[in-house]
């Protein structure tokens, strides 16, 4: 048996929508209660299949986890069981989660030892540990491969000047929360500083860490003793608010999305803009109001645009999928540029086959020429390769003339909450089949 979503598409979607929790700081600050044997509460976590699966592996290793409903917890880790990290069960769901990653930080902080495996999430190209492994290093820890995890061991913890390799996002969280109990001071420099790294950052100040710079590429923190127990609730998911946006604009229909986090939100609006799409804020909500066409803003000197991805507060890698999908139906041609993973424009064959006009320069490069309506997109069988790429066929799917069946959902549902649900309710026709 899997899970496919059918979908019927060219139906305009209507109304307001409310983001999910963001996944991507969720997995940061779950990882973070590690941190103190006090209580930490945590809400608007999003009820997807990775955050639920990093709370489970907590719960597998000894912490305490009290549920309050579907979007609030209360963590308390006073013991942890290492043994669990070298059983098979552990292995396995590991390999289905890349934020696992995150627990080699607090471990190796308040425990001295941690464990590394190789972790899971979108396979989308090279996705190399270097930054959080050699930054450890640089903080006192000892690492070793040994069968399918790093072996972290340190006899305690040093504050260092740590110049990273690249500005990673999980490697940065993961310096931070080694070196919030680190003696003296850390200075991390080329650190991601996007507002999941700097929520955080936050939380971990309310729980008495001393950390400066937070928002910038430039951290200092001052090693403490001790972490007490806090509140925090997690920033809407903007990769969701995106998605919702194109979904909006690819069914030429009107969504209202309330309480998106629009200063948090960086460039998103604007590349949405760039694409022609009107983004309208409104207070914290975003409104997408129903356009017949789209036309792409050309570069100032009349150069066709390229869209690519950066480091915060460059435009998130994340959404260049969806980008790509909805300049289909543009007026004009955009590149779209996804300079960090090697391996997640292939989707775009799927497109191709629904009707697109797209000419894949190579692995990091596609040139969309738009339709601007003058066909629809076809509805057409196809398998979600990875959770972005797996939301941009569904944004085609809810375009299209026709019926697309979409398989492997489980993509979808690891970063989406409920999405047929949801988007059942601004009218789409899409349902959730067993086959
Ligand atoms: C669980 C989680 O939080 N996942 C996010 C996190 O993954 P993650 O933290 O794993 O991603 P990293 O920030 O480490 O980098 C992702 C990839 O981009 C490359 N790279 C990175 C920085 C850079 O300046 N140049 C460059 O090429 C890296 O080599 C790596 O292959 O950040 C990624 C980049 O925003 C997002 O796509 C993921 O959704
Ligand atoms: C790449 C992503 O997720 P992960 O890092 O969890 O694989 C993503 O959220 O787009």
């Amino acid at each position: 048996m899997s899970t496919v979503l059918e979908v019927t598409g060219g139906t305009a979607l209507h109304g307001t929508i409310v983001p999910q929790g963001a996944k991507n700081e969720a997995l940061q600050v779950i990882a973070a209660t590690l941190l103190t044997e006090e209580p930490v509460t945590i809400h608007n976590i999003p009820d997807i299949a990775d955050v639920n699966l990093l709370i489970e592996i907590l719960a597998d290793l000894g912490v305490a986890v009290q549920r309050h409903d579907r979007h609030s917890c209360t963590f308390q880790a006073k013991t942890i069981d290492f043994d669990y990290l070298k059983t098979p069960e552990f292995r396995k769901k590991s390999s289905r989660l890349r934020g696992i990653v995150l627990l080699a930080g607090p471990l190796l902080a308040r425990w001295k030892r941690a464990i590394m495996p190789s972790p899971g999430g979108d396979k989308i190209g090279r996705r190399r540990l270097d930054t959080h492994l050699l930054g450890l290093q640089q903080l006192g820890a000892t690492f070793r491969y040994e069968n399918f995890y790093y072996l972290l061991e340190t006899k305690g913890l040093q504050g260092n000047y740590v110049l990273l390799d690249e500005p990673s996002v999980t490697g940065t969280a993961n310096l931070i929360m080694a070196a919030v109990y680190a003696k003296g001071s850390t200075t991390l420099y080329h650190a991601a500083c996007e507002p999941y790294v700097q929520q955080l950052c936050h939380m971990l100040v309310r729980m008495g860490a001393k950390i400066s710079g937070i928002g910038s590429n430039l951290l200092t923190i001052e090693g403490v003793d001790q972490l007490g127990g806090c509140t925090h609730h997690i920033l809407p998911d903007m990769i969701e608010i995106g998605s919702f946006i194109g979904m909006a604009a690819m069914t030429r229909g009107e969504i209202r999305i309330q309480q998106a986090g629009v200063k948090h939100l960086g460039q998103i609006p604007q590349k949405f803009r760039q694409l022609g799409i009107q983004v309208l804020i409104e207070g914290d909500d975003i409104i997408v109001p129903r356009q017949e066409h789209y036309q792409i803003q050309h570069f100032l000197d009349g150069s066709i645009p390229t869209i690519y991805d950066h480091p915060w507060p460059g435009f998130t890698p994340d959404l260049l999928s969806i980008m790509l999908v909805v300049a289909t139906q543009a007026r004009g041609s955009v590149l779209i540029h996804q300079k960090m993973f090697e391996s997640r424009l292939f989707f775009v064959d799927k497109l191709l086959d629904m009707g697109a006009r797209i000419i894949l320069c190579d692995p990091h490069r596609a040139v969309v020429i738009g339709l601007d309506w003058e066909y629809m997109l076809r509805g057409i069988t196809m398998s979600s390769p990875d959770i972005r790429a797996g939301v941009a066929l569904l944004i085609a799917a809810l375009s299209a003339e026709g019926t697309s069946m979409i398989q492997n959902v489980e993509q979808i549902d690891r970063g989406y909450e409920s999405i047929d649900q949801r988007l059942r309710a601004l009218g789409a026709h899409i349902r959730r089949i067993e086959v």
